[in-house]
């Protein structure tokens, strides 16, 4: 795992108060992932970039990044870490006024030490071809573009070789356009085996990287809700977070029973459930089996009937679940026509397999 966060909550002191930025954050980012993070303004994106960079301290949690406990590191030694493990990009590029781009370029590798003094030079400019800027390396920042400083801010990231790039909203400062070539910038390193962990506003190019991470008050919504209604948008999505409850239950564990009334539908985020009804003959048949990413206990409560089926923890592990209240789901359906379309096609084809166990007009 490059980048691994585990329990991390961050906490500002103000003099309103105290405010809990990041609410006990777990995180885990393999080597060589391009992953987008996205989230309404405020719900915690930089601050939570800000704690794998070392720029800012958790309140209490921890921090792995490239095998390193980021948090343990003396402030003297951060810097240099840093330098050597991470390309940081920000917004709007933070190039050095008064020294030109290759020089720019050249300044991590003369912060770190790495590379010998006479080979950095040609190293920068090598690293400014990648990015498409080698013809313009004697030039000031002022004198080129936006898009092409984002691409020598890039380059200067690139310096030091690091296994991982941290790019906190890159792309937005600069046109649909450029910023559409910037982020082929970052697929093409990301292809080449660097991790990329980005923070966008921009849909479109978060539509495009394999994998995404929500933050929504200062929590990750899980990738198996994200999975579970993928038609939400990001602002259903922060509404959401707040209202999902957290369930588990030990192997063999009834969850939900046949019969019974239902207020709670559940999203499994890890492990698996074995859906089973009872016959006409009072055996139990077993009629499906679902795992992360699938929800269940969803037919109660949108077609206001009893239980249909016993759902139990199945497997070795305990079930983890996120737990939707009738309300919250009924509003979240308000708001989202096609999460309801979804969820009432799953239903209907879910009440046909019931009644192929013979089981029409029982409980329906
Ligand atoms: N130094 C600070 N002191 C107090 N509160 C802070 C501090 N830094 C951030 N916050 C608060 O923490 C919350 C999360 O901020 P953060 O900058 O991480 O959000 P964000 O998702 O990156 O937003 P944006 O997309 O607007 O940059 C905000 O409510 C912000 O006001």
């Amino acid at each position: 795992m490059n980048i691994r966060l585990e329990q991390v909550v961050k906490t500002f002191q103000s003099e309103g108060g105290a405010y809990t930025a990041l609410k006990g954050i777990d995180l885990e980012i393999g080597a060589g992932e391009f992953v987008a993070v996205i989230g309404k303004s405020g719900s915690g994106k930089s601050t939570l970039i800000n704690m794998i960079t070392g720029i800012d301290r958790p309140t209490s949690g921890k921090v792995m990044v490239a095998g390193q406990d980021v948090h343990a590191l003396k402030r003297s030694r951060m810097a240099v870490w840093r330098g050597k493990n991470l390309g940081i990009i920000f917004q709007f590029f933070q190039l050095i006024p008064t020294l030109s781009l290759v020089e720019n370029v050249m300044l991590p590798m003369d912060f770190c030490g790495t590379y010998p003094s006479r080979d950095r030079k040609r190293r920068a400019l090598e690293l400014l071809d990648r990015v498409g800027m080698a013809e313009q390396a004697g030039k000031m920042p002022s004198a080129v573009s936006g898009g092409q400083q984002q691409r020598v801010a890039i380059a200067r990231a690139l310096a030091n070789d690091p296994p991982i790039l941290v790019a906190d909203e890159p792309t937005g400062s600069l046109d649909s356009k450029t910023a559409e070539s910037v982020f082929g910038l970052f697929r093409t390193l990301a292809d080449s085996g660097k991790t990329v962990v980005m923070v966008t506003h921009d849909n479109d190019l978060a539509q495009k990287v394999r994998r995404t991470v929500v933050v929504a008050d200062g929590e990750i919504v899980s990738e198996s809700v994200l999975q579970a209604f993928p038609r939400l948008d990001i602002d259903q999505l922060s509404q959401l977070q707040p209202l999902l409850g957290r369930r588990e239950y030990p192997p063999g564990a009834v969850i939900i029973r046949e019969g019974d009334e239902g207020e709670e539908a559940f999203i499994i985020t890890r492990g698996e459930v074995e859906v089973s009804v009872r016959g006409a003959d009072g055996r139990e048949t077993l009629v499906n089996r679902l795992g992360a990413g699938q929800y269940f206990g969803e037919i109660a409560l949108i077609r206001q009937v009893r239980r249909t089926a016993t759902v139990r923890a199945a497997g070795t592990e305990p079930v983890e679940l996120a737990v939707l209240g009738r309300s919250a789901l009924r509003d979240i359906l308000g708001q989202s026509d096609p999460t309801r379309e979804d969820m009432d096609r799953l239903i209907r084809q879910r009440m046909e397999e019931l009644a192929l166990h013979g089981l029409r007009g029982r409980h329906a």
